[in-house]
């Protein structure tokens, strides 16, 4: 048995089921197959491993269900077929769950929803929320407001993104392929399994050219793209065969199955990364003595008890300076507060937010994770 001790250590994994999987090739949901799934997931949500499913198969669930056996080429029809099968796809989740008294929880989202820094927020938090609530939330697109990505229908990029977003340690994509081979093995006899790899290998575009299946409309290249995504906040990516016996077991137990595509930098240097990348900052927080202490210590997140001042006018999700009180810089992150209620709650323990602001939104200022000391 291989070692792949970052698959055996991952405390929390996205898990991305195909169409072409879920819908055994076009032929309805594959109810059995499904279940076999929620099986094993319950195994590691009992033993303490948070998950998050993206399943596609919406379009390919709503075609079986409209009685069509083409996909259709216009977009609002497949954006019907995508509407009347999300029924179905989350129905069969939420049944299959609950055999295990797991509550599932359906999220659709699009591209853009993670782009925009105040919905990457409100996404994350209810994602986290519901992890915390031992919730199994099932995401899918949001096919109904979008062209581009039921156009594309890649899921795979989804399933990366969503990884982004929590921080995921892994990213499981399964599919109908036991994994990345160096030619597709839908065309070529000989194609050879990879094993392992770093996900930004070059060598690796030329070995997933090959197109998708009928279903499934990504193919290996979008399978490609979302494990680099996925590296960019430290995460690895299992792409592996979703009909190999016990595969999500197998793989949490070290076993070598399908293709790992490892990134360059771990998850700590890969957030300190990306949030330095935010050159731009769109306000200031001055905070006091104790704060600067506490936030040098590393590891801790702004509270609003430690800010004396609030400047500039910011949204919640953006980014802003943090300074001590002679003005020096020491660190910098996403706020989960607008710059309104950022001055209304600077002062006061987290416990009176509600009472200023008649709501609570975050106990935080700005959470740990999103706060990078300078
Ligand atoms: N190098 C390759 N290795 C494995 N599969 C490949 C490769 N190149 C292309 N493919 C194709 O990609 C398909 C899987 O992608 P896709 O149909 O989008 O699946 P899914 O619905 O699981 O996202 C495989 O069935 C295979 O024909
Ligand atoms: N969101 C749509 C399209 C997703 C899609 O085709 O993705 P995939 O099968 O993973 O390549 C669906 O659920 O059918």
């Amino acid at each position: 048995m291989s070692e792949r001790l970052q698959v055996r250590r991952a405390r929390r994994l996205v898990i991305k089921i195909g169409s072409a999987l879920l819908t055994n090739d076009g032929r309805g949901l594959d109810v059995p197959a499904l279940a076999g799934w929620v099986d094993q997931m319950a195994e590691l949500i009992r033993a303490g491993v948070e998950l998050v499913v993206v399943s596609s198969g919406s379009v390919a669930e709503g075609m079986t269900r409209l009685g069509w056996s083409r996909r259709p080429e216009h977009l609002h029809e497949l954006q019907a077929a995508a509407a009347v099968g999300q029924m179905g796809l989350v129905q069969t989740w939420e049944a299959q769950f609950r055999r295990h008294d797991i509550h599932a929880a359906q999220i659709l989202l699009t591209h853009d929803d993670l782009s925009d820094r105040k919905r990457y927020l409100n996404a994350r938090s209810t994602l986290r929320t519901l992890l915390d609530f031992g919730v199994i939330p099932i995401v899918n697109e949001n096919d109904t407001v979008v062209t581009d990505e039921i156009r594309f229908g890649d899921n795979d990029t989804l399933g990366a993104l969503v990884s982004n977003l929590i921080e995921a340690d892994g990213l499981i994509i399964l599919t109908d392929q036991d994994g990345l081979f160096n030619k597709d093995p839908r065309k070529s006899a000989d194609a050879a399994l990879i094993t392992e790899r770093k996900a930004g290998d070059p060598e690796l575009d030329v070995m997933a050219g090959g197109g998708a299946g009928v279903l499934g409309r990504g193919g290996m290249q979008t399978k490609l793209r979302a494990a680099r995504l996925a590296a960019r906040s430290g995460a690895f990516t299992v792409i592996v065969g979703g009909r190999i016996d016990q595969v999500v077991i197998r793989l949490r137990t070290g076993e070598a199955l399908g293709t790992l595509l490892l990134p360059e930098q771990g998850r700590i240097a890969a957030r300190k990364q990306w949030l330095a990348s935010h050159l731009q900052t769109r306000g200031r927080l001055t905070v006091d003595a104790g704060a600067v202490h506490v936030l040098c210590r590393g590891g801790r997140s702004l509270l609003p008890v430690g800010v004396r001042d609030v400047a500039g006018q910011f949204r919640r999700g953006e980014m802003v300076s943090c300074v001590d009180e002679s003005g020096r810089e020491v660190a910098r992150g996403l706020v989960n507060y607008d710059a309104e209620e950022a001055r209304a709650i600077a002062g006061h323990a987290s416990d009176r937010i509600v009472e200023v602001l008649g709501y609570v939104s975050d106990e935080e200022m700005i959470h740990r994770d999103n706060l990078v000391l300078v």
